[in-house]
């Protein structure tokens, strides 16, 4: 990596205090600290069911929490109409399943979000849409549909389409586990160029080798809390707890 650690002067961009949520009277996440500083690249890893997805749906509102506060870019998330907006162009996210609408070209798919939700013109949409397309090298596709490209490339575009909305933030939910192996690369390989200009990212994957070459911080969550997090080199390296290492047993075995 050629970017430098954040320093602690960094600002803050999202903090989670004494987060709890529940799913009726299932807790599905217990007491969640997490400060994430503008800049920093987080891998939240953990076993099926540890509540990765829930944390990071929580961050951009497709989930709402009980009980603590969650504050993205200085933004309180509640449940306010305006919050959500507001929450909404702050972050994006990419998903497993790439999410794309089947019946809009890739272009289209690219130029909606920015169009419906922040009012952007079609003029600088679309300049927003072909630009990302081609830093995501996928430019060429920009008049086919989702079904007629490879998944890899899918979720290439996937990518791109978050960032039209210029978000400060971007979670990636699994990105690449919908994946074949030989499409994995190319997605990681669009994640890793990001990471490198300075996008603030929360990034749920069991890519042990992205997160050793791009994470900031590894954070391992088992049964809706966080257990452990620490810098790359000491975590995979020097896990300090014994489900920590279990889990990483386990995925070394895989
Ligand atoms: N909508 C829901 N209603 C009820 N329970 C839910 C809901 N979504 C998730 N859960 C439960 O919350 C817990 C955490 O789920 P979550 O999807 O956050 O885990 P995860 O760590 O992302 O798992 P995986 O790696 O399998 O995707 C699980 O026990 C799950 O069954």
């Amino acid at each position: 990596m050629t970017s430098p650690m954040p320093t602690q002067a960094a600002e803050t961009m999202i903090t989670m205090a004494q987060v709890e949520k529940w799913y009726g009277s299932f807790q599905a996440l217990h007491d969640i600290n997490m400060t994430v500083r503008s800049g920093e690249r987080i891998v939240l890893c953990g076993p099926s069911g540890s509540g990765k997805s829930t944390l990071i749906r929580c961050i951009n509102h497709l989930e709402t929490y009980q009980k603590g506060e969650i504050r993205v870019g200085g933004i309180v998330l509640s449940d306010q109409a305006k919050t959500i907006d507001a929450i909404r162009r702050e972050v994006g996210m990419v998903f497993q399943q790439f999410n794309l609408f089947p019946h809009l070209t890739v272009l289209q798919n690219c130029m909606l979000a920015p169009m419906k939700a922040i009012g952007v013109g079609r003029a600088e949409a679309e300049e927003r849409a072909r630009g990302l397309l081609e830093r995501v090298k996928i430019l060429e596709q920009a008049d086919k549909y989702p079904v007629q490209l490879s998944g890899g490339q899918q979720q290439r575009v996937a990518i791109a389409r978050a960032l039209c909305m210029r978000p400060k933030v971007m979670l990636f939910d699994e990105p690449t586990s919908a994946l074949d192996p030989e499409m994995v690369k190319e997605v990681l390989d669009t994640m890793i160029a990001l990471a490198d200009e300075g996008m603030t990212m929360i990034c749920v994957t069991h890519e042990m080798g992205f997160a050793r070459q791009v994470a900031d911080r590894v954070i391992f969550m088992a049964s809706g809390a966080i257990v452990e997090e620490a810098a790359p080199a000491e975590f995979f390296t020097n896990p300090r707890h014994e489900r920590t290492r279990k889990f990483l047993g386990e995925i070394l075995r895989k």
